[in-house]
């Protein structure tokens, strides 16, 4: 039974802990420079949520948009070389505007740049939750973007959407607030004639299929309308309401009025990195794996091992979500690959003893470790 909107707002209203994501349109101008009013005004919508004893992590989109101005670029660089450039120069703005907006209101901000392999990895998970959990008990609003800078190619993450939904599950949030600049979602993208608001998503699922969504339009922006939707559907299978509007309207968001898009939980709660890996990553490679190893995959308790493994496809790092499929072509799971596409062809077939002994203690590992595994 899907709560009505009402109970999500209520319940938004009363989030103990409360992820927000604004993005770069929201913050900063086309010509690559921060735009401080806008970003004064939702700070004060977040300092007023954080004074009436809500926990807030704000999630900021914006270091790429920020920082190609003052590097001299008059458009978003188009190449990731220069966009991780401008990430590193444009995060310090960021977060220096940030800093003096909320000690305006007496609040300190703590940064946290994280990649996808570093929150899928158990020891990182673990430290990047217990970081922003003592953040949280301290009283302090943890910022968090990608660490752009060093992801190994564009695409980790790629977009603050999905981190941030990813981020309402490591805090266990009670919601996620999607700030924009667009006020609603609409039937189909707001520029196309007819396109109709729509203020509550009992069923993003089913909205996904219904809802005619378009990219991003305003040139300093990444996933458009498609990520938000993701984002919003993963919320929804963790159990987690959801609002999405634009940031101007941050203040009544949080407040539960009726503005922008209400999305419904479709679930309970599961909080739990697995949803991540099974929901919200696009895997980026397979290793295709022998008899033995799919009958231990499906069983579910096993970590997919080079021995039984017979071939490996695609292009992707450590830490990125890649197949495991049988040997007809039948998807078995999703997985966070341990290694790297290259590395892998010389470990096929072999036992991981053997590849300690000839390639070295880091080569003697699982592909994929069962805690980065889900069955499909
Ligand atoms: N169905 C839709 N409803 C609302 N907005 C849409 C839709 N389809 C595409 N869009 C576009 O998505 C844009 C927001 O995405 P984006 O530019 O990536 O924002 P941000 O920088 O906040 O992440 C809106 O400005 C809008 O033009
Ligand atoms: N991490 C990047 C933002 C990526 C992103 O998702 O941007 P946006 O679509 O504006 O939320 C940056 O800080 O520039």
């Amino acid at each position: 039974m899907s709560m009505n909107e009402a109970a999500v707002r209520r319940a938004i209203a009363g989030a103990q802990t409360i992820v927000v994501k604004v993005g770069s349109s929201s913050l900063t101008t086309p010509s690559g420079h921060l735009d401080a009013d806008r970003l004064t005004a939702l700070v004060a919508a977040l300092a007023a949520a954080a004074h009436q004893g809500a926990r807030v992590v704000l999630v900021s989109s914006g270091a790429i948009a920020a920082g190609f101005g003052p590097l001299g670029f008059d458009a978003r660089p188009a190449d990731v070389v220069t966009q991780q450039t401008a990430a590193a120069v444009g995060q310090g703005l960021l977060m220096a505007q940030y800093e003096t907006a909320f000690a305006r209101h007496g609040l300190r901000v703590g940064q946290i740049l994280i990649t996808a392999a570093d929150t899928i990895r158990a020891t990182q998970y673990r430290n990047v939750q217990r970081t922003l959990d003592r953040l949280l008990d301290l009283g302090v609003v943890p910022i968090v973007n990608e660490n752009d800078s060093l992801a190994s190619n564009e695409i980790r993450f790629g977009d603050n959407d999905r981190l941030s939904a990813l981020v309402a599950n490591i805090v266990r949030a009670d919601a996620l607030v999607l700030l924009t600049d667009v006020d609603a979602l609409y039937t189909a993208p707001p520029s196309e004639p007819g396109s109709q608001r729509i203020g509550y998503v009992p069923d993003v699922i089913e909205a996904l299929a219904a809802v005619q969504v378009g990219g991003s339009t305003s040139g300093v922006g990444t996933g458009g309308m498609v990520t938000k939707l993701e984002a919003a559907r993963v919320a929804a299978v963790s159990g987690i309401p959801a609002v999405m509007t634009c940031a101007s309207n941050a203040g009544p968001a949080l407040m539960g009025d009726p503005v922008g898009t209400a999305f419904a939980p479709v679930n309970g709660r599961d909080t739990s990195k697995r949803l991540w890996i099974g929901f919200a990553a696009d895997p980026r490679g397979t290793f295709v794996v022998d008899d033995g190893a799919a009958r231990a995959v499906r069983g579910g308790r096993a970590s997919l091992l080079a021995a039984g493994t017979l071939a490996v496809r695609g292009d992707f790092s450590a830490g990125d979500p890649v197949w495991i499929d049988d040997e007809h072509g039948t998807h078995l799971a999703r997985g966070l690959a341990g290694y790297d596409a290259e590395e892998v062809p010389q470990m096929l077939g072999r036992t991981t003893a053997d590849l300690g002994e000839t390639l070295g203690e880091e080569y003697a590992h699982p592909l994929v470790h069962r805690d980065g595994l889900v069955l499909v």
